[in-house]
């Protein structure tokens, strides 16, 4: 299934374009209030935007020339314009599993599962067969028979999965769902996400580096309502354009006569003298920013580069914002590309 969306929040300073095609699954990663899951929810359907398109396979599921006023889509379903295209939420093969398992609490977990066959016509006994298919898929058929209140986090969500699953959505929708787990919890889940998102169209928003690797073919990074990169995860996290893309992928960025490189901050070294020039190594001046603890180093953040040091080393220096420091590393340490657009 291919997925085409174009959208525009103009409330949210949203306006993007993404493809997905068929079998692949997209991580979406970048800061809070990026713009993450008001994407998601236009695609379902939660939220209408400004105006955009989008289209599932030859079916259009939004179609807004820009006459309308945004919104959420309960309150706003009258207000789009006389001719453009909004299909509701439930017609349009598409799934949300969301941070929260947000099961029918009153519903078996087997009936809970067999919910969606059955508001797509299957009988009672047909789409309750297709549940305990859908909970084998995700480990969990031994807890058909209990109720909501009655699982774990890591359940729940289990079984919210094998229900988002049961639909048979075209493209599946996943905004951030190991997040509210336990960590001891999240590593089988994820075993379970990578093995159904196998060959399947979906979107992931994610925090996590290690997901992105794991479950998604292609990396996009939303920042401020835009898409600042989108390539394939190798691509995105070795060859970092973004300084958020770069820091996930324990690197920075460095922009220097022209050329973008990307460099490790442990192998920077922080001088607050001139260093003595060195043929193979890159020696750049600027002022700190900040300097933060992370574990067993110490980051300090310039505007030209970041640098790690040992702890007793970054006390001794009493580094503080706005001062003067050189970093150098050796040349060959920093990955070369051509900057963006060159
Ligand atoms: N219900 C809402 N009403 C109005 N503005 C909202 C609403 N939800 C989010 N926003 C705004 O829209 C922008 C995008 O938010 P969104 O929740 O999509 O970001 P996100 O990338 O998913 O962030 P996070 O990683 O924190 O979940 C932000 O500026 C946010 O403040």
């Amino acid at each position: 299934m291919t997925f085409t969306i174009r959208a525009r929040v103009d409330a949210r300073g949203l306006d993007l374009e993404l493809a997905v095609a068929d079998g692949e699954t997209v991580a979406i990663l970048g800061p809070n209030g990026a713009g993450k899951s008001t994407l998601l929810a236009i695609a379902a359907g939660l939220l209408i935007p400004d105006s955009g398109r989008a289209t599932l396979d030859d079916r259009t599921l939004f179609d807004l020339p820009g006459t309308n006023r945004g919104g959420t889509a309960a309150a706003n379903v009258t207000r789009t314009a006389p001719r453009s295209v909004w299909l509701a939420p439930h017609a349009r093969g598409i799934s949300l599993l969301a941070q929260e398992a947000l099961l029918f609490p009153h519903l078996s977990v087997l009936d809970n599962v067999a919910f969606g066959p059955r508001s797509h016509g299957q009988s009672a006994r047909e789409a309750r067969r297709s549940a305990l298919r859908w909970l084998d898929e995700v480990d969990a058929r031994d807890l058909a028979e209990r109720k909501p209140t009655e699982l774990s986090g890591g359940q729940a969500q289990r079984i919210a999965l094998a229900r988002a699953l049961a639909s048979e959505p075209a493209l599946l929708l996943l905004d951030e769902p190991l997040s509210a787990l336990d960590v001891a919890v999240a590593p089988t889940l994820r075993r379970t996400l990578r093995r159904v998102l196998e060959g399947r169209s979906a979107l992931i928003v994610t925090h996590d580096i290690l997901d992105a690797y794991l479950l998604a073919d292609t990396v996009v990074i939303v920042e401020d309502g835009r898409i600042v990169e989108h390539g394939s995860t190798t691509e995105v996290f070795e060859r970092p354009r973004s300084g958020f893309a770069a820091d996930l992928a324990g690197l920075v960025v460095v922009r220097s006569d022209g050329e973008t490189r990307a460099v490790r901050p442990s192998a920077v070294t922080l001088w607050l003298a001139e260093p003595v020039p060195d043929a193979h190594r890159t020696v750049l001046m600027g002022h700190i920013r900040d300097v933060e603890p992370r574990g067993d180093v110490v980051r300090v953040h310039s505007d030209v580069v970041a640098a790690d040091l040992h702890p007793r080393c970054a006390a001794e220096l009493d580094l503080v914002p706005g001062q003067r420091a050189w970093f150098s590393y050796v040349t060959d340490d920093a990955q070369a590309y051509p900057s963006p657009g060159g």
